[in-house]
């Protein structure tokens, strides 16, 4: 396990803000595969992160076939080294032509590394990209500084903070 440089800030990314972030993705990804008119082929999402905004791109983007790739790299909030714990359809995969490989973010980069030496043709895309890792991306949406930790909706909850001025 590699330990990772504190993270200073904290980016938290509601439902709504990741459904707009990840329309924002499909939109800029819509006619740019190789099929007929820009058409792509298929969607695979890397698991579990990037679950959420490849259903949203599958949607804006009209593309039915959706696949998936489980990678694990984290424990916590430590890379621990990235392994695939499940492919997608390896006849659908090919050399990855024509396929939209999605994922929540990139960070030190080495998840889409391995994911890239497996599929180097298809095209990389996540919503969020921080600088260690954003040379991994074909697309991304936004860019957070490496010292950012970004917290995404299904890890968080609505809970009661007190007044700015305390308790009555
Ligand atoms: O660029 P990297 O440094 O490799 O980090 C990015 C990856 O780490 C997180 O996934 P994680 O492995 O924690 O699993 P999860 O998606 O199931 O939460 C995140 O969803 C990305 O897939
Ligand atoms: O900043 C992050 N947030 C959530 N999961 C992550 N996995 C790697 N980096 C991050
Ligand atoms: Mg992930």
């Amino acid at each position: 396990m590699t330990d990772r440089l504190p993270h200073e800030k904290g980016f938290h990314v509601s439902w709504d803000q990741l459904h707009r972030d990840s329309r924002a993705l499909a939109w800029r990804l819509d006619g740019r595969g190789p099929g007929e008119d820009g058409a792509w082929k298929a969607v695979v999402a890397i698991t579990r992160g990037g679950m959420a905004p490849a259903m949203i791109a599958a949607r804006e983007l009209g593309i039915r076939t959706v696949d998936t790739i489980s990678v694990k790299s984290y424990e916590h909030q430590n890379q621990s080294g990235a392994k695939v714990l499940k492919a997608p359809d390896a006849e659908m995969m090919g050399d990855g032509t024509g396929i939209l490989v999605v994922d929540d973010l990139v960070d030190t980069g080495r998840t889409l590394e391995l994911v890239r030496e497996l599929y180097p043709n298809a095209h990389f895309a996540t919503v969020y990209a921080k600088p260690m890792g954003n040379k991994q991306v074909d697309t991304y949406v936004t860019e957070v500084s490496q010292d950012t930790w970004i917290f995404f909706p299904w890890d968080m909850a609505l809970q009661y903070v007190e007044p700015y001025r305390g308790k009555d």
